[in-house]
C-alpha cells in the first residue's frame, strides 16, 4: 500500500517517463518506483530512501530527448537530493526547483536547454553542486551564494551581463564560466565596463533603471574619450617615429653612399611607407597570432577546437615519459590535421580517435578533460606527470597532453579492439558476434590484476606511498582495453583526485562498493570490489543495470540485471553454473576454473573491506587458474563432476548477503 506522498511522486515519474518516451525506460519502469520486500527490483536511476520516497533521479547520457518536465511534476518530490540529466538532448527551460528543498546535486549539463536560469534557485540552501555547463542558456546569473555551494558550471552558454560578486560565486575559477561571450566580471573573458559594487552585491546583473542607464552612458563617453586621446598619443607617436626613421635613413643612404654598398630600403620616398613582410625562416620563425583557435572536424558534426594556449605551454603538447618517443613521430599541428572521430563521452568528457596521415595512416585518442577541480597549473601537471610515469604493460599511460586557458586535452594510444564492455556484450545475437572464449576471457582478468596488483604496489613516490599505492578510482569494462593482440590494458586511472567533486562522485556507478556509497573515497579496497564486478561481467555475460543505461542498447548481453544481487542468490540455491555465460559454460572442461574465478570475484565483492583480499592476493590466485577446455567438443566431462570439485562455498555467500 503506497502513501500519498509515493503515488503523488510516482505519477511525477510517469508524467517524465512520457515526456522522455524512452525504449529502456518504458520497459523497466514498471510497478512501485521504489523497491520493497513484494517487488524487489529496482527502477533503473531512481533512487529511494527507507521510507520509500524518491531521493534521487539519475539518467545521464540515455539518449533522452524532448523538453524537461514542467515545474507541476517536480513539486512532488520533497524529499529529493539529487537531480543527474547530463549528456542527453533535453529541451525547453530548466524547472523550478522551489519545492525541492533538500535538493544538493543539480546536474543538466550537456543538453539544449534554452532560457535563464530561475533565480529561485539562490534559495535551495543545501545545494552542493549545479552543473548547467554546455547548453544554450540565457539571461543572467543569479545572486548564488549558499554557503554548501562548492561546485558550479555554467560555462558554454549564452549568459549575459555581470558574474554578481558574491563572495560564493567569486571563489569559482574562470572554468566554471568560459565560454559565455556576453558575460562580464573578473573571472570572465573581458571585465565589465560600468559596475558598482552595490549592482552586483544586489543580485548581480540589473537591467533597465534610469540610474543604470544613466551611469552607463556616462562611462561609454568617458571611453571615448579616453579611446581619442590614446588614438591622438598614437598618431603622434608615428609621426615621431617616422621622422627619426627618415633621419636615419638618410645618415645610412649617406654612410653606404661613402662605402660604395647598394641601399635596400623599405622606404620608397619620403611620404610613403610599404609594409614588407618577411617569409619566415631559421632566424626568423613565423609568429602565430596567440588567440588563433584551430578546429578539426569531427563525425556527427562536432568540432575539436583547440583554445589559446596558455603561455608557460607555449601551445604545445608535453610529451609524458610513456610517449617520449612519439614525440618525434608527432606534435600538435598533426593531431589538428587528422580527422577525428567521437568515440563518446565519459566522466571527464569527450573522446575522439584522431587519425593522422603521413606515410601509414596512425590513430590517437583525443580526451577532452572537463569538470575539472580548480586546481593550479602546477597541480594538474604534476598529476598528469604522475599518471604518465606509472610503466606496466597491462596499463594504458597517457602519451601526452596539451593544457590551454579553456582547454584540457589528455592524448593516448589508441586501442585497436576497443573495450572490454563491447569485447564481452558487443553484437550478441548477430553473425558479427566473435566468440570471447574462455581462454582469452581468463587472459583478460589475469591482465587486469597484474595492472592493478602494480598500481597497488607501487609506492615509489611520496604521494603514492602515502595512499598505500595508487588506487585507480573507476576501474570498469569501458575502461578495459584490448590493444592489437587482445591485451588487457588498464585505462583512466589516477584522475578522480583531478575532478570536481560531484563529477567524480559519478564514476564507476555500476561498480560501487558499499562503503563507497557512503563514504565517498576511493581506495585499494573499493578498487578490488570493482575487480570483482569486472570478473562477474565475464564470466557471466551479463550487464548490470547502471552499465546498460551508460551504454544504451549496443551492449546486448544476456540480460540487464543487479549483478551481484542475481549471483549471490544464484550460489545461495544452488545453480552456480548457470549463471555461467552459455558461451564459455560450454567448454566443460574450463568450468572447474571458472568457477574457481567465481569464488574470488566474490571475495573481492565481500562487503566488509576488511575481508577483501589485496590485489596482489588477487593475482596471485588468478594466476594459479588455468585455462582448459578451449573447444565445445570438449563437453564430455560431466557439471555434475566439476561441481563436486568445485562446489562454491555458501557459506562466503551468506557473508555477502547481497
Ligand atoms: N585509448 C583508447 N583506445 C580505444 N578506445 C578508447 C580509448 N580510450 C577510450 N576509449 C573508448 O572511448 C569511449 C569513451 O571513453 P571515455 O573514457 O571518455 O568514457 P568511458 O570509459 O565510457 O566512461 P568513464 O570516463 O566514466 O570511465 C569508451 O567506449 C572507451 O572505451
Amino acid at each position: 500500500q503506497q502513501t500519498i506522498e509515493q503515488n503523488l511522486e510516482r505519477d511525477a515519474i510517469f508524467q517524465l517517463k512520457a515526456s522522455l518516451n524512452n525504449s529502456f525506460l518504458n520497459t523497466n519502469w514498471t510497478g512501485p518506483q521504489c523497491p520493497s520486500d513484494d517487488f524487489p527490483d529496482k527502477w533503473s536511476g531512481i533512487d529511494c530512501n527507507v521510507d520509500g520516497r524518491v531521493t534521487g533521479i539519475s539518467l545521464p547520457s540515455m539518449g533522452l530527448a524532448g523538453p524537461l518536465i514542467s515545474r507541476a511534476s517536480f513539486l512532488a518530490f520533497s524529499e529529493l537530493t539529487t537531480l543527474v540529466l547530463r549528456n542527453n538532448s533535453l529541451t525547453g527551460r530548466i524547472m523550478d526547483f522551489s519545492s525541492n528543498q533538500k535538493i544538493q546535486q543539480i546536474d543538466l549539463s550537456h543538453n539544449r536547454l534554452h532560457g535563464p536560469i530561475p533565480v529561485s534557485m539562490v534559495r535551495l540552501l543545501s545545494l552542493q553542486s549545479l552543473l548547467l555547463q554546455n547548453n544554450f542558456l540565457t539571461g543572467t546569473i543569479p545572486a548564488f551564494n549558499q554557503s554548501t555551494l562548492s561546485s558550479f558550471n555554467v560555462s558554454n552558454n549564452d549568459i549575459a551581463e555581470t558574474i554578481p560578486a558574491t563572495e560564493r560565486l567569486k571563489s569559482f575559477g574562470a572554468d566554471s564560466f568560459a565560454n559565455n561571450p556576453k558575460l562580464c566580471g573578473p573571472q570572465a573573458s573581458h571585465p565589465c565596463v560600468s559596475v558598482t559594487e552595490n549592482e552586483t552585491a544586489g543580485g548581480g546583473a540589473s537591467t533597465g533603471s534610469k540610474k543604470g542607464s544613466s551611469q552607463m552612458s556616462s562611462f561609454v563617453i568617458m571611453f571615448l574619450l579616453f579611446d581619442i586621446a590614446g588614438l591622438i598619443a598614437v598618431i603622434l607617436l608615428f609621426a615621431l617615429y617616422c621622422k627619426k626613421a627618415r633621419r636615419l635613413e638618410r645618415m645610412y643612404q649617406k654612410d653606404s653612399t661613402e662605402k660604395g654598398t647598394p641601399v635596400s630600403t623599405s622606404f620608397e620616398s619620403e611620404s610613403t611607407v610599404e609594409i614588407h613582410h618577411r617569409e619566415p625562416d631559421d632566424h626568423h620563425p613565423k609568429i602565430e597570432p596567440a588567440a588563433a583557435a584551430v578546429e578539426v572536424e569531427v563525425e556527427k558534426g562536432e568540432k575539436l577546437v583547440v583554445g589559446t594556449p596558455m603561455r608557460s605551454e607555449k601551445g604545445k603538447l608535453v610529451f609524458l615519459q610513456g610517449g617520449e618517443e612519439e614525440e618525434a613521430r608527432f606534435q600538435l599541428t598533426d593531431l589538428l590535421q587528422a580527422s577525428a572521430e567521437g568515440l563518446g563521452k565519459g566522466t571527464f568528457g569527450n573522446t575522439y580517435r584522431a587519425k593522422m596521415e603521413g606515410g601509414s595512416v596512425r590513430s590517437v585518442v583525443v580526451k577532452r578533460l572537463r569538470d575539472l577541480r580548480p586546481l593550479t597549473g602546477e597541480e594538474l601537471t604534476k598529476q598528469l606527470h604522475f599518471i604518465g610515469d606509472q610503466n606496466h604493460s597491462n596499463l594504458l599511460p597517457p602519451l601526452a597532453y596539451y593544457i590551454s586557458q579553456d582547454e584540457k586535452l589528455l592524448v593516448s594510444r589508441f586501442a585497436e579492439n576497443g573495450n572490454l564492455f563491447n569485447r564481452i556484450h558487443g553484437g550478441r545475437g548477430t553473425k558479427d558476434r566473435i566468440p570471447f572464449r574462455w581462454s582469452a576471457r581468463l587472459t583478460v582478468a589475469q591482465g587486469v590484476a597484474r595492472g592493478m596488483a602494480y598500481l597497488h604496489r607501487n609506492t615509489t613516490t611520496k604521494a603514492a606511498a602515502e595512499s598505500g599505492g595508487i588506487p585507480h578510482g573507476n576501474l570498469t569494462s569501458t575502461n578495459v582495453l584490448l590493444d592489437e593482440n587482445e591485451r588487457a590494458l588498464v585505462a583512466d586511472y589516477g584522475f578522480i583526485p583531478l575532478l570536481a567533486v560531484p563529477i567524480a562522485h559519478q564514476a564507476m556507478i555500476c561498480y560501487r562498493s558499499p562503503e563507497y556509497q557512503n563514504s565517498k573515497k576511493v581506495s585499494r579496497k573499493t578498487d578490488v570490489w570493482s575487480y570483482g564486478g569486472l570478473l562477474l561481467e565475464l564470466l557471466t555475460g551479463r550487464v548490470s543495470t547502471y552499465s546498460a543505461e551508460k551504454n544504451g542498447s549496443g551492449g546486448g548481453g544476456g540480460g540487464r540485471v543487479d549483478l551481484w544481487n542475481w549471483v549471490y542468490r544464484a550460489v545461495r540455491e544452488e545453480w552456480t553454473c548457470e549463471v555461467l555465460d552459455a558461451e564459455i559454460g560450454v567448454q566443460r572442461n574450463g568450468v572447474p576454473g571458472m568457477l574457481k574465478l567465481l569464488q574470488l570475484a566474490m571475495r573481492c565483492c565481500e562487503k566488509s573491506p576488511e575481508k577483501r583480499p589485496e590485489m596482489a592476493e588477487v593475482l596471485k590466485e588468478v594466476e594459479g587458474i588455468k585455462a582448459v577446455g578451449e573447444s565445445e567438443d570438449e563437453e564430455d566431462l560431466s557439471m555434475e563432476q566439476s561441481l563436486e570439485d568445485e562446489s562454491i562455498s555458501t557459506t562466503t555467500t551468506s557473508a555477502n548477503g547481497g
